[in-house]
């Protein structure tokens, strides 16, 4: 099946397949369902290995229509040529302008005003956000090339892993670039006037309700999960219902006109989320700074073998600074014969695991080199520069 690139446009491909009888897309005109149609093409080719293919219901396009001129806009930014498009990051790429002088296209997930747009803002002050419907989505449109890179919460402070991401990272053939803290202030946000006590009903990101579970029920405030924090200001502010409240950033609250009641509601004052940055090339290892390296592995036997992974590293005096595990979907149970006893099964998991140091490094190298005598499966997920600020 082939698969025909006419053009790079505004860092979008502007593809065609006619083996599919589909008429060339760009990124931004009826995006979904020509993504969709990309999608089944890289999963015919096997590109990028096996992965789950999840239908599509609706035709929503991931941007609004673009309007003719903002196509011509899009148009006068041709770039043909597609090799320079695919060099390996160098921490000079942390700038928010690429080689050509254009901004530098950030996916996150959620609307103006989320903290994943705020960690984008962060780690490139001067780049073009652009808001997604999900965690998938994001990644998915820096596969497209509908954008550079994606920034994504894959922990906190107090509310623990994001596991969706850790699960699409494994999915998703991206590079982690880059990482960035985010200091999180939530805030209690209603409409213009309305008091603590007219509520009765509280919106937000489920991780962010959690976070704030003793403000809120002291509040006696039912819970209801929205996709982001900004999201759920949008909706207090567009539905006018005085009962309702979101809990999102004092920047949110701006944007969509909300009155701040009360800041730092979360449990815990320090309040921080660590979000990574993904993209299609990866960061190449430098010693020039502290680095951190994510990688992700498995292993044949239990217990024992995650004390000899940790070893490994202790062995070299690199401090690692997160484990993570999650299950094997494809292969849950291992089934062992125990003798006499009968069959022993257990539950299969995966490791994902982040160190202090730099792939540069012979002393990380080695590391390696070391996990994959024993390990089932290894993949270096990420090198890239630590964020040492808050
Ligand atoms: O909903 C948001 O604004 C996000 O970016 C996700 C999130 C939610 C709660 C804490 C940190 C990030």
């Amino acid at each position: 099946m082939a698969l025909r690139v006419d053009a790079v446009v505004w860092g979008c491909r502007v593809v065609s397949y006619p083996d599919l009888g589909a008429r060339p897309c760009l990124g931004g005109v009826n995006f979904r369902r020509d993504l969709r149609r990309l999608w089944k093409w890289r999963c015919c080719c096997d590109v990028l290995g096996e992965r789950d293919i999840k239908p599509v219901e609706d035709e929503k396009p991931l941007k609004p229509e673009a309007d003719d001129e903002t196509l011509q806009n899009k148009l006068s930014g041709f770039n043909k040529d597609l090799n320079s498009l695919s060099k390996p990051l160098s921490p000079a790429d942390l700038s928010s302008f690429q080689s050509n002088g254009s901004k530098v296209r950030v996916a996150y997930q959620g609307v103006p005003g989320a903290y994943s747009e705020d960690a984008a803002l962060k780690a490139y002050p001067k780049c073009e956000t652009v808001p997604c419907d999900d965690y998938e989505a994001a990644f998915e449109a820096v596969e497209l090339w509908l954008v550079d890179k994606a920034v994504l919460p894959i922990d906190n402070s107090v509310g623990g892993s994001i596991h969706r991401n850790y699960d699409l990272l494994l999915r998703h053939g991206l590079h982690i670039v880059g990482e960035v803290h985010v200091d999180v202030n939530h805030c209690l946000l209603g409409l213009p006037g309305v008091t603590k006590e007219e509520l009765r009903r509280i919106l937000s990101h489920p991780q962010a309700l959690n976070q704030c579970e003793e403000t809120l029920s002291k509040l006696g405030l039912v819970r209801i999960s929205a996709n982001d924090t900004a999201g759920a200001a949008q909706i207090v502010a567009s539905e006018g219902a005085r009962d309702k409240a979101a809990v999102a950033s004092v920047r949110a609250a701006a944007i969509y006109g909300l009155n701040v009641l009360e800041e730092r509601i979360q449990d815990h004052h320090d309040n921080i989320t660590r979000f990574i940055i993904v993209a299609r090339e990866p960061m190449i290892p430098a010693t020039d700074r502290p680095y951190k390296t994510s990688i992700v592995l498995s292993f044949e036997e239990g217990s024992g073998m995650l004390f000899k992974a940790l070893a490994v590293f202790e062995l070299r005096d690199i401090e690692w600074t997160k484990i993570e595990s999650r299950p094997q979907r494809k292969r849950p149970l291992r089934i062992v014969d125990d003798s006499n006893k009968g069959t022993a099964k257990y539950f299969d998991y995966l490791f994902y695991i982040d160190f202090q140091a730099s792939m540069a490094e012979p002393r990380a190298q080695s590391a390696l080199s070391h996990l994959q005598e024993f390990a089932t499966f290894l993949r270096v997920l990420g090198c890239y520069p630590m964020d040492t600020h808050r």
